[in-house]
């Protein structure tokens, strides 16, 4: 079947691996639509920019006037990646993160609603659950939203936001909440690509607080793999966890990359602790894996690898991204 697809946020990490995906795996119809900010780079859309079964929008969520032209067909499902996604960037100012976050989330229910579009998968994050001691259980939907920092008190705010929409007015709404993503395309503002970019230049690398944080990673693929998963067969009203089973502490993954790169742990570098800053993330993602037979595929070490080839390979990449966030 062709489903009619709308993907916000394809020209992000997530998002653009996503419809990289759909059209290796699939013959969806998509319409993406991105507003480009410093997150958003359109040479993440290269390599599918010209498909036949493709077209690109640089349009904002939050604007609903320009978010009418999009809307010229029916969808038969709309896959919500868009958002402001760095937390450290919320810390410093939460202002677009709540307005792109709710309101634009809201925008897109709305839409929802004037019967627009028949389905929404709303891509969330399992930060919405606050943060696990060392010998808590791994967060089950059933945890309650405890978010801790602006970025995930916003993605909890869209959370139940998508849930009254449910509850008030039976749309068809799933949300998935998934743990810490890695793999080719990431902005290199996030951890692990952040970490390859300063070794392979001898930079000093900042590790917050004690370094022992602890973070759930998924290969990014296996991400797009449990969306896709969703988005056919997860079920109205409801949540599902996904995540990587594959808890690691920060300074174990910086460690593993400097092996694998042939760098020094001298460049390590104590830093302040970011506040607020989440101890521990640890998702189960039974349900999907039972419910709708969704398993990841790519261990750590094998996706890591992958990682650190596609940065260094990719440096120009790079550099044009920390440009774009004037982070060069
Ligand atoms: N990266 C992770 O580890 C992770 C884990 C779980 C969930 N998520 C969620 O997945 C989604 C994608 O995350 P990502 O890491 O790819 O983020 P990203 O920052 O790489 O991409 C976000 C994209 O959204 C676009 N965008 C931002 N504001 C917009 C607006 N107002 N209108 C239209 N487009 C806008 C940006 O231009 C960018 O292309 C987010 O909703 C995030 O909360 C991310
Ligand atoms: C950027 C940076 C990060 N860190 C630490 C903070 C965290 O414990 C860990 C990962 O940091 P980040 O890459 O910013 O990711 P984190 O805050 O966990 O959030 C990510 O994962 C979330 C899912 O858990 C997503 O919802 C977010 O969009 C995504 O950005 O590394 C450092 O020690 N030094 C750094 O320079």
């Amino acid at each position: 079947m062709n489903q009619e697809l709308l993907v916000t946020g394809g020209a992000g990490f997530i998002g653009s691996n996503f419809i990289r995906y759909l059209l290796k795996n699939t013959n969806c119809r998509i319409t993406n639509i991105d507003a480009l900010t410093y997150a958003g780079n359109p040479s993440n859309m290269s390599g599918f920019a010209s498909k036949g079964n493709y077209r690109f929008f640089q349009v904002d969520i939050t604007d609903k006037v320009a978010l009418t032209q999009v809307f010229d067909r029916t969808y038969d499902i709309i896959v919500h990646f868009a958002a402001e996604s760095h937390v450290d960037r919320s810390i410093e100012n939460a202002d677009t993160f709540l307005i792109t976050n709710i309101n634009g989330t809201h925008n897109l229910l709305e839409k929802l609603l004037e019967g627009k579009a028949k389905k929404m998968v709303h891509v969330s994050t399992d930060e919405v659950y606050g943060s696990l001691n060392q010998h808590d259980s791994a967060f089950t939907e059933e945890h309650p939203v405890s978010p801790n920092n602006p970025y995930s008190a916003s993605k909890a705010s869209a959370d139940l936001l998508v849930r009254s929409f449910y509850q008030t007015f039976n749309l068809p709404l799933v949300i998935t909440r998934c743990s810490n993503n890695y793999g080719p395309y990431q902005h290199p503002e996030k951890f692990i690509p952040k970490v390859v970019y300063n070794a392979i230049n001898n930079k000093q690398i900042p590790l917050y607080g004690d370094g022992l944080n602890i973070r759930d990673w998924l290969f990014v693929e296996d991400h797009c793999s449990a969306i896709y998963t969703v988005m056919n067969h997860g079920k109205a009203g409801e949540v599902y966890n996904i995540g990587g089973s594959n808890e690691m502490t920060n300074k174990d993954v910086i460690h593993s990359i400097l092996n694998y790169l042939g760098k020094s742990n001298d460049l390590i570098s104590y830093v302040t602790d970011r506040k607020g800053h989440d101890r521990r993330y640890a998702i189960n993602s039974n349900k999907i894996k039972t419910q709708l037979g969704w398993k990841p595929n790519t261990s750590f070490e094998k996706g890591l690898k992958q990682t650190i080839d596609w940065n260094v390979n990719n440096k120009t990449w790079v550099e044009a991204a920390l440009r774009r966030s004037d982070l060069s």
